[in-house]
């Protein structure tokens, strides 16, 4: 294993620092179980160091012309780009997720994000609204100092899509990725730094959920934007709160993903495949109850198992796997127990439903699908996070709207039906944030990506995540005399 040990444990004010007094985080690689990285949760002081050194750099990154803030942003994305392979690699050691995923969907969103946002830092303006003469104009500003705190599952995209929409708007960011993950986003801090951005402006603190509740909380912080579960995001809504601080909530899903009788059942099937095992299945859009047509249900499970038992299970790193380890051994364990609870639901195992044979070692689980899942049941009802797939079925599609709706998460939704009436009809009915129309869990930058519900509040991504990093002064402007009652 290549080293990928950090020179310090946080990236605070343009280099690495350390605190040895914080508690200990081990960086595991999820495939062997090997501790491949050291790392110490931030202290009071490493907390401090950085919030200040944020408040610093914003007030001198906002007042540079915005073309020029855009170029920076824009040369980190090229330097993304340069570096895909070796940043590839170090999410893949960092989560688990396999190199053939790595390669295309991290380093690269966090890329397009950059680009995007570096493209349009110039044109975040406000508006001029003529009153008859007098006149009011108004100044997008920036809210300050943004915490993102991430979750395990995308640790670079998500640093990206959080720090791109804020540093456009002419914040500063403190990111403190997940514990689990603590070494990509570091990587990105070195890169703002080597692209122009000023000391300071993006820091970079790892630690447990403690040292994210003290940044929620800290006076100096302006903004809190999370990626995580809802149980988190609750807490962490609240305590933002107290401070009336603006937040995103990017939280947890069930969503569902109805295949109409009239599908393209390839697609349909490609598309499930997608939305539960990619990432093995630690994706929080994934469409994991999938609703299937009576009429079609038998020969949709029957192709989806077929082409399911040709997954690659093995190393991340090999280029041939597509079936990489969960994150920790945590994670599994609470994915294994979901499992018996299905079949002691009475869900049909049609496929998968343990650790595959030959990989005792490290966080590997098979790809599993259940059919015959009723809407009670705990395993369609509630936030897996692992690769497994729930089938249901229905009759019409009233039914299939409700029972899709009959949930308290609203992340995304997908619809498979050659019909594409029937396809707008049917999205325009679904409480979901994000929605796919045959296709599933794409998510280009240029697509506002959200959820509704308990799934979350605010959008990143496109130009609404610049509704959320910003805002608004009025001035009126009189060319009139003033008037008065005496
Ligand atoms: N909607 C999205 O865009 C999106 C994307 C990825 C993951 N997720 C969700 O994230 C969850 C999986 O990630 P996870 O297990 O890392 O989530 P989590 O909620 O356990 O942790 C998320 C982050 O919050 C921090 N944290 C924990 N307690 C905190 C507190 N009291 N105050 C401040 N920060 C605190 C953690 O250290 C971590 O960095 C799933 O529910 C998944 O759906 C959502
Ligand atoms: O994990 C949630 C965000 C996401 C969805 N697809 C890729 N990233």
């Amino acid at each position: 294993m290549k080293d990928v040990q950090p020179k310090g444990s946080h990236f605070i004010d343009g280099a690495y620092v350390e605190d040895t007094a914080g508690r200990v985080i081990n960086c595991v690689y999820a495939a062997t179980g090997e501790v491949v990285a050291k790392l110490h949760s931030a202290t009071p002081a490493v907390i401090a160091q950085a919030l200040d050194s944020a408040k610093r750099a914003q007030k001198e990154w906002a007042a540079l012309p915005p073309v020029e803030r855009g170029r920076v942003l824009r040369r980190v994305a090229d330097i993304l780009r340069e570096r895909n392979e070796a940043l590839s690699e170090l999410e893949t050691i960092d989560t688990g997720k396999p190199i053939q995923e790595t390669l295309v969907a991290d380093a690269t969103s966090g890329a397009d994000a950059l680009e995007y946002y570096g493209g349009i830092t110039a044109s975040i303006t406000g508006e001029s609204v003529p009153l008859g003469g007098d006149f009011v104009y108004t100044i997008r500003e920036p809210l300050g100092v943004c915490v993102g705190i991430g979750a395990w599952n995308y640790p670079t995209q998500i640093a990206c899509w959080k720090s791109a929409p804020a540093l456009a708007c002419g914040n500063a960011m403190v990111f403190k990725p997940s514990e689990m993950t603590p070494l990509c986003a570091l990587k990105l801090a070195e890169i703002y730094v080597e692209a122009g951005a000023p000391a300071g402006l993006f820091n970079v603190v790892n630690g447990y959920g403690d040292v994210g509740a003290a940044l929620v909380t800290d006076s100096r912080v302006d903004k809190v934007s999370l990626t995580g579960s809802v149980p988190t995001g609750r807490k962490v809504y609240a305590a933002a709160a107290e401070g009336i601080r603006h937040v995103t909530m990017e939280l947890g899903g069930k969503s569902p993903l109805i295949v109409f009788e009239d599908a393209d059942i390839e697609n349909a099937v490609s598309a499930a495949i997608n939305a539960n095992f990619y990432s093995t299945g630690q994706i929080c859009s994934n469409g994991t109850r999938v609703f299937v047509h009576a009429d079609i249900a038998e020969a949709f499970a029957a192709r989806l198992v077929e082409r399911t038992k040709t997954a690659v299970i093995g190393d991340p790193l090999d280029p041939e796997t597509n079936i990489g380890p969960m994150v920790t051994d945590t994670q599994r364990a609470k994915v294994l127990e979901y499992i018996e609870i299905g079949k002691s639901e009475g869900a049909k195992l049609l496929l998968g439903g343990g650790i595959p044979a030959g990989f005792e070692t490290g966080n590997y689980i098979e790809p599993t699908i259940f059919s015959g899942v009723t809407d009670d049941m705990r395993i369609a009802a509630e936030e897996i996070f692992g690769p497994v797939m729930a089938i249901l079925t229905f009759t019409s599609e009233e039914e299939a709207i409700t029972r899709a709706n009959a949930t308290e998460f609203g992340l995304a939704a997908g619809v498979f039906t050659n019909d594409i009436k029937r396809g707008h009809r049917v999205v325009a009915q679904l409480e979901a944030g994000t929605c796919w129309i045959n296709q599933y869990n794409l998510t280009p930058v240029e697509a506002p990506f959200g959820g509704v519900k308990m799934s979350g509040v605010g959008r990143e991504n496109a130009r609404a995540a610049l509704e959320h990093y910003s805002q608004i002064k009025s001035v009126y402007v009189a060319l009139s005399d003033v008037e008065s009652a005496f």
